[in-house]
């Protein structure tokens, strides 16, 4: 159904005019700025469209469709179609060539994607969805893709490394935040390659990864396309990917004694995260419910670990893990430290700065110790692990979870469902920090006492007290989906070392919808 007309007036400009049968929610208020549309199109009209009442009039009418985003409820976008129609041959091209004009002025916009697609992740529909929903708005908007489905763990990243990157305006991963993991370790660790950047230096200032990475989701969680879109859907991600969208995003390095271990952009979990990952591994036939399982299994075990952390809290920031507000589309948190990070730049280039600022240390028993550079919100947990959390603010949220009754964890976990703070425990304690630091009491025992040897030999549990859930074993830390097998490790935050096809979550206020001075209405 056609939805507007357009039609030369008796004076030399051109009116719209809604031609929809139902009411129409969208007819004379409709401003789509330049910047979300699509795609234009000239409209081959078939002989059906033709015999419509009032077209019947114009001896060869023409058209051209406008393709654009349509923001729905949630988050949600979706690709909608409005079609203009007139019977001047010559002003309707005239339209189309200003309208293409226009978009070629969007220079943010890729041409030319290289697509990773995981057929494994989640519930194994990431060729489908990439095929059925993705590729097919590529297409319209004109953007060329070299596609690799990937055949084993790995493969996206190593070819990261002999790809002509150049070529690309971008490159997408579908799948989850494994997949994603990979495509990141691919980028980064080429970028610091072909800068002769040591990545085992755990002080070696990181070169920044200016090519953005597009996630188009089909894992078990996407915490990282739903923290920085705020939703988990593959068209939405595809149209942020169209439209050129760009969000900086901070990144983790791991190390452990001067060797390079990981990257983590979303969380870094010891104890309760760690212990549902590696559990969960082992059941990746369960698809995205093997967290479920291993999540009420690892509670009802409810181990706890002793260890030892260190930190450097993050004074530049102006936030606080315990702020009422968010990180939300243009968030000026995260411009000040963008600011803050191009001023270091010019003042001492891309040497790392020493960092004398003093270190807090904690010894405790922890049930969870959790590090996240976004706020971790996914479908499971809708405002994350750390609601306040930014996405480019140079800071992480350091969340202690010390030994409690399996009741109060219970109560902290279903806060993470609900719209109360999950931060008002005793048992909890959330810092942002720049950096951190993690021994377990296990390995610094072993370190001092050699001789204690005898330790590995009981089993995994405290043999003196069997009943008290104390681990003599360590936990193991889940970086972004990847469980890593050194318990002691050392972590820095590093501002903004790379960027999304995202615009972070923006206000869910409706009448914001889409309002811009450069908007095709004003064209008229
Ligand atoms: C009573 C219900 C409480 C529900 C509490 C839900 C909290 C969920 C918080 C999710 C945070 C995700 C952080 C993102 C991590 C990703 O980098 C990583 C890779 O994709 N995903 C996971 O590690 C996957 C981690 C998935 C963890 C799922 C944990 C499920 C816990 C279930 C506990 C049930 C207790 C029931 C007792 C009666
Ligand atoms: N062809 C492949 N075969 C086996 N594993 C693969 C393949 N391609 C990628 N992988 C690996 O699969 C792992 C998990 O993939 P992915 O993150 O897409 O799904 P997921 O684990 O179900 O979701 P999430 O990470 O969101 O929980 C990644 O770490 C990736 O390295
Ligand atoms: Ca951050």
């Amino acid at each position: 159904m056609y939805d507007r007309i357009m039609y030369r007036n008796n004076h030399s400009g051109a009116v719209l005019r809604c031609t929809c049968v139902k009411p129409c929610v969208h007819t004379d208020n409709c401003f789509v700025p330049t910047s979300e549309i699509i795609a234009v199109e000239e409209t081959e009209l078939n002989k059906k469209q033709r015999s419509i009442g009032k077209w019947q009039k114009m001896a060869k009418p023409h058209a051209f469709t406008v393709y654009y985003v349509k923001k729905a409820r949630n988050h949600r976008w979706r690709c909608r179609d409005v079609t203009f129609w007139c019977a001047d041959e010559i002003l309707c091209n005239q339209w189309i060539q200003a309208l293409k004009e226009l978009l070629e002025m969007q220079t943010c916009r890729p041409k030319q994607l290289l697509v990773y697609i995981n057929p494994y992740g989640g519930k194994r529909q990431g060729k489908r969805i990439y095929e059925q929903k993705v590729a097919p708005l590529f297409s319209l908007a004109s953007i060329s893709t070299d596609v690799v489905v990937t055949e084993h763990a790995n493969h996206a990243k190593d070819n990261l490394f002999e790809v002509n990157i150049n070529k690309y305006d971008g490159v997408v991963c579908v799948g989850g935040d494994g997949m994603f993991s990979e495509v990141m370790h691919g980028l980064i660790g080429r970028m610091q390659k072909d800068s002769g950047i040591d990545q085992n230096n755990p002080k070696a200032p990181l070169v920044q990864c200016n090519i953005r990475i597009g996630i188009i989701p089909a894992g078990s969680t996407d915490c990282v396309c739903y923290s920085t879109v705020g939703i988990s859907d593959p068209v939405t991600s595809a149209l942020h990917i169209i439209i050129g969208d760009c969000q900086p995003l901070d990144v983790s390095s791991v190390h452990q004694n001067n060797t390079f271990l990981k990257y983590a952009v979303s969380l870094l979990g010891y104890g309760f995260y760690g212990d549902v990952l590696k559990d969960s591994e082992k059941k990746r036939w369960m698809g995205p419910m093997r967290y479920d399982y291993s999540g009420f299994k690892t509670f009802l075990s409810h181990h706890y670990y002793e260890g030892t952390i260190s930190f450097q809290p993050a004074k530049h920031t102006l936030g606080s893990p315990r702020d009422k507000d968010s990180c939300r589309t243009g968030c000026y948190i995260c411009k000040e430290s963008e600011r803050q990070l191009a001023e270091q730049r010019k003042k001492c280039g891309f040497k790392h700065e020493e960092d004398e600022e003093e270190w807090k240390v904690i010894k405790g028993k922890f049930l969870a110790i959790n590090v996240v550079n976004m706020c971790c919100a996914c479908p499971r947990s809708p405002k994350g692990l750390s609601p306040a959390a930014h996405l480019a603010d140079g800071s992480a949220d350091l969340i202690l979870v010390r030994k409690c009754s399996r009741f109060d964890f219970l109560r902290y976990l279903v806060r993470h469902t609900n719209k109360d703070d999950q931060f008002d425990f005793s048992f909890v304690d959330v810092y942002r920090v720049k950096s951190f630091q993690f021994t377990s009491k296990l390995s610094e025992d072993n370190e001092s006492s050699v001789t204690d040897i005898g330790k590995k030999h009981f089993g995994q549990f405290c043999r003196d007290h069997p009943a008290c859930c104390c681990n003599i074993a360590n936990s193991t830390w889940n970086c972004d989906g990847e469980t890593l097998d050194s318990s002691a490790i050392e972590v820095r935050v590093h501002c903004q070392l790379m960027k999304l096809f995202a615009r972070g979550i923006e206000e869910n206020c409706k009448d914001e919808a889409a309002y811009s001075h450069s908007s095709v209405e004003q064209l008229l």
